[in-house]
């Protein structure tokens, strides 16, 4: 009958993403519990504060970009992506890759000292002083600590992941109709990681957090704009072009 027929595809649905997660994950969980107590001295933290707003702006922009290009990979092994139109496969990544980005950040923060992995050690808040953006930091700290305290599995990020991109809401789509039917086929498969982990009460607690996500993102744009108005040359000609063709 069917539901064998969709059952194995929907276990091959969630192989894939599970598998495309891990191998475009940039730093591997596995490697964290070494890591956890490598915090920045005094000296590293003055160093960081007394760049200028551009200079760490940059600092980080690369960074992003690096981690933006991984989710590119990720998506792109999403069952169903690739058969979206050109435009459709970008208007999602626009809108969608810097939460991924939270996402996964999320998976690299340390609640017990409140730092997040960042240039090789763990960052608190202070580190980032000098991008003169404290309301989005704390924002970005306080969402890591909210997905923290679900304490998902990374089968089960991997399909949230999968599920924050594939969003047939937003905006500027042709073809909808097609985002929502790959965007059903991974609610099915995070439902079925969720069942089959008895969990379905975290569906509801993922769909909050889509939305601080959504609010969050607009901060960045916001932010981002801020930043291109402030210091065009920086944001014009430093920054990777990926970072201006995603978020320009
Ligand atoms: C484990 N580390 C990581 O996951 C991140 C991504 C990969 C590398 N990386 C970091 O090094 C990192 C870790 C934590 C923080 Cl707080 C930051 C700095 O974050 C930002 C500084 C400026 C703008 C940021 C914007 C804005 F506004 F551009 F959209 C948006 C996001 C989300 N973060 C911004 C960075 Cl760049």
């Amino acid at each position: 009958s069917l539901y064998p027929h969709s059952l194995r595809n929907i276990d091959e649905l969630c192989a894939s993403i599970v598998r495309s997660h891990r191998e475009t994950s940039q730093y591997r969980v596995e490697e964290l519990p070494a890591l956890r107590w490598k915090v920045f001295g005094r000296e590293e933290i003055q160093a960081y504060q007394s760049k200028s707003v551009d200079e760490m702006w940059q600092h980080c922009a690369i960074r992003l970009t690096d981690a933006v290009q991984y989710v590119v990979e990720f998506a792109k092994h999403i069952p169903g992506f690739r058969m979206l139109s050109q435009n459709d496969q970008i208007a999602l990544l626009k809108t969608g890759s810097m939460e991924v980005v939270l996402v996964r950040m999320s998976r690299f923060f340390n609640t017990e000292n409140s730092t997040v992995f960042f240039d090789g050690k763990f960052a608190g808040t202070e580190v980032f002083k000098s991008l003169a953006c404290s309301d989005l930091i704390t924002a970005v700290f306080d969402f890591a600590h909210g997905m923290c305290a679900l304490k998902l599995t990374e089968q089960q990020i991997a399909l949230f992941s999968a599920l924050v991109l594939i969003n047939a809401d937003r905006p500027c789509l042709e073809d909808r109709g097609r985002v929502q039917r790959v965007q059903r086929n991974v609610e099915l498969g995070l439902t079925h990681i969720l069942q089959r982990d008895n969990q379905e009460s975290l569906m509801q607690k993922l769909y909050q957090r889509m939305a601080v996500l959504r609010s969050l993102c607009s901060l960045h744009m916001e932010k981002l704009r801020w930043f291109s108005q402030r210091y065009p040359l920086t944001a014009h000609s430093l920054f990777p072009p990926l970072y201006k063709e995603l978020f320009a």
